[in-house]
């Protein structure tokens, strides 16, 4: 592919490397300050509390002065984290918190300048976005010719663990999108399902099923965002779940979730046993959450109200489960004068960091690539601690990363799961609308273990504007004949948040913007460019969402550079904006010891270790199975030797680590990389992006 030259700025030899952070940096918010120092009370070690006062000062940005959040009143200097992710960072305690602002890179487009959905530039509405849908986003079956359905399903942990709407089809309850003009939440009693009027011929299915529940939803929208913010300062949604990387998916965005997910005996997380096996805890309450059809089938709970959505979303989220209580017990066996607490809390930061590594290393360069991750300072290489928190950087989930550029993955998603056995022979085939929000098929048979061979085994969809129709007419169909579109709710939210044009964008990322649709062609292709005329009265009204789905992708990557720079940016600020990043040494973090073990874990060896007996897997789970990726013996796969944990002194397990890890981190940390990490991951990986590069 040809690229233009504007790319090289970013993704090539660039003179300038870390082309984003100064330009991002300008448009975002300043960061507010809560303290000026002088009455700031810094503890000195763990257990400390850091006062600060309750209420932020007011800013142009934030009008309230506190987001949404409820800043607490002061900190406790935990070598743990929250649930709720307060007190990460310890200068604006309430950063990345549910119920909090989404961040922005750009200004919105509002239809009103305010809170209306955005509409074309000459006034117009713009074209309807199951029009959109049906246009852009038809179902060709395309292959992934490296990578499995696993690399799709691991993305959708991923994005559920950073951030849900608050209102969104998923959220339950249905609570708030955006903060008063006082700061506080406003709750939105019956509000109907997040959905949107769809007006196509009558003869549209869909359009059929969903008009007459959504006949007034866009008016109250209206009108509470005008409530929310006061009538003179652009909306902002609010995300209603931390958006740190934190398995809050697996233990909850608030105190009292995670205290109802555990067990309070030897570290464990809640759970079920049938057939031998451990199950999530059942939800009693599935109205909304589950399509059941019977009240004995299973609906689980977990940290995350989505948890039941598709089978292996489902799977994911119990392997996740069950190593927390694989690491608890093991822990107790190694230390068995830990106490509940301990054992819980070293187990969940171990969880995390794992999650940390498989997500950082293993997948992201998938999705983002290697070098590209290697040059933004995503990824390191190195077997040292990577130092490299900085308190300015809002963690934050930014509106265009997850109401457009990670929302382009919908693409990978297969209409079937495969059943495979364990001489991976695919037997069956689940059809995806079949089951969503019904986790009882995993339950079946061997299904568990089948699902998650599948997952190793079969490729996930090609990366491009084809869409499984599984998603866009039969979405949550619940027995129905067609259900909802996915694609049309993705375009449709990128209007009604706002988000900035994907000219503007595109300019923002370093492309030239447009002044006719052909100056689209340097990026995308002449038919789809032939289309988006069709669609749109100017190339400043192309949605962001369908501007960036239809870019060619950068190679070694899975996006187009557009969302490109937006996910680059995203998971750049979701590590330097997390104080307790798997890499980062000091009082919270691990020894050096124990970082390089952590470093050893892979989406296969947790998949092995967490299945009903599942014996093999190949090396690198998100690859698919080939001659130099081979299927072994689950115990050839390296694994956390968590002997490194034994608590010599008897003393407190995160004392322990916290010291040495202070002290560890004295040294002056390689940041630049240059050490090969003693990991078989990502050399492989490596070789592969270069070469297609
Ligand atoms: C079978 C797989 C999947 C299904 C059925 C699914 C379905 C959905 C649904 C129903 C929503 C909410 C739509 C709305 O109300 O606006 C959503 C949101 C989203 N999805 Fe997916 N999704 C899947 C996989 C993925 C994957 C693989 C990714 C990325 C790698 C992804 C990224 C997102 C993002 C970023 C959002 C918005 C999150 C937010 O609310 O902030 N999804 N998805």
């Amino acid at each position: 592919a040809s690229y233009h030259p504007a790319y090289s700025v970013f993704f090539g030899g660039s003179h300038r490397p870390h082309y984003f952070r100064p330009q991002f940096q300008q448009q975002t918010a300043p960061a507010v300050n809560v303290f000026d120092g002088s009455n700031a009370v810094f503890g000195n070690g763990i257990g400390d509390t850091v006062r600060f006062p309750a209420q932020q000062a007011p800013s142009a940005l934030d009008p309230s002065g506190m987001g949404c959040g409820t800043p607490p009143a002061g900190c406790t200097n935990s070598r743990y984290r929250s649930f709720d992710g307060s007190c990460n960072n310890l200068r604006n305690p309430i950063w990345g918190t549910p119920n909090t602002r989404y961040g922005r890179l750009l200004p919105p487009n509002y239809g009103d300048g305010i809170s209306l959905p955005t509409r074309a530039r000459s006034g117009n509405p713009l074209p309807l976005s199951r029009t959109v849908s049906l246009i852009m986003y038809p179902d060709v079956n395309l292959e992934d010719q490296i990578f499995t359905l696993n690399a799709m399903q691991y993305g959708q942990i991923v994005t559920h663990d950073m951030s849900m709407i608050a209102g969104s089809t998923q959220a339950q309850p249905h609570s708030t999108m955006c903060c008063s003009a006082t700061g506080q939440l406003l709750e939105l009693a019956n509000i109907p399902e997040h959905c949107y009027p769809i007006v196509l011929p009558d003869n549209d299915p869909i359009v059929q099923q969903t008009n007459q529940r959504c006949q007034n939803f866009v008016r109250t929208i209206t009108d509470r965002d005008r409530n929310c913010v006061g009538g003179n300062q652009p909306a902002e949604q609010l995300t209603a779940v931390n958006a740190f990387l934190d398995l809050s998916i697996v233990y909850g965005n608030d105190d009292q979730t995670a205290q109802s997910l555990r067990q309070f005996q030897g570290g464990l997380m809640t759970v079920d046993v049938r057939n031998g096996q451990t199950w999530p805890p059942r939800n009693m309450n599935s109205s909304g959450v589950c399509a059941i059809q019977d009240i004995n089938e299973a609906c689980y709970m977990a940290g995350d109200t989505r948890v039941n959505q598709n089978p292996q979303l489902t799977i994911l989220q119990i392997v996740l489960l069950r190593e927390h209580n694989r690491l608890a017990s093991a822990l107790a066996a190694i230390n068995p004068h830990w106490d509940d607490e301990t054992l819980f809390q070293e187990a969940r930061k171990i969880n995390i960091a794992q999650h940390q590594f498989i997500t950082y290393y293993e997948w992201l360069p998938i999705y983002i690539g290697y070098g590209n991750s290697l040059k933004n300072r995503i990824i390191y290489q190195t077997a040292d601690f990577v130092n490299d928190y900085d308190d300015s950087v809002d963690p934050s989930i930014l509106n265009e990363h997850a109401t457009a550029a990670f929302r382009f993955f919908h693409s990978l998603i297969m209409g079937n799961l495969d059943l495979v056995t364990e001489e991976r022979n695919s037997y069956g085939t689940l059809r995806l609308s079949d089951w969503f929000n019904r986790p009882q098929i995993i339950e079946e048979r061997n299904n568990f273990d089948d699902l998650s061979r599948g997952l190793n085994t079969q490729p996930q969809h090609a990366s491009d504007q084809y869409h499984t129709s599984e998603i866009t007419q039969f979405l949550f169909r619940a027995g129905q004949q067609f259900g909802q579109d996915l694609k049309a709710f993705d375009v449709q939210r990128n209007r009604d948040h706002g988000l900035a044009s994907y000219n503007e964008v595109r300019q923002f990322c370093g492309l030239p913007r447009a002044s006719s649709f052909n100056d689209f062609l340097d990026v995308i292709s002449s038919k789809n460019v032939e289309q988006l005329a069709s669609l749109y009265e100017s190339p400043d009204d192309v949605d962001l969402t369908v501007g960036g789905s239809l870019e060619q992708l950068v190679p070694g990557t899975l996006a187009g550079p557009t969302f490109l720079c937006i996910l680059t940016e995203q998971f750049y600020r979701t590590r330097v904006g997390d104080r307790f990043f798997f890499e980062n040494g000091g009082p919270t973090g691990f020894t050096l010891p124990q970082l390089n073990e952590i470093r050893k874990t892979s989406i296969s060896r947790l998949l092995c270790d967490n299945g009903n007996s599942v014996r093999a897997m190949q090396p690198r789970g998100f690859e698919r199975i080939s001659p130099s990726n081979a299927v072994v013996p689950c115990e050839a796969l390296p694994r956390v030797d968590l002997s490194l944990w034994r608590d010599v002194n008897g003393a407190n397990a995160g004392l322990q680590s916290g010291i040495q890890g202070s002290i560890q981190s004295n040294i002056q940390p390689n940041i630049q990389g240059g050490i090969p990490l003693g990991h078989d991951n990502f050399h492989v990986t490596q070789d592969f992006y270069y070469k297609k590069k």
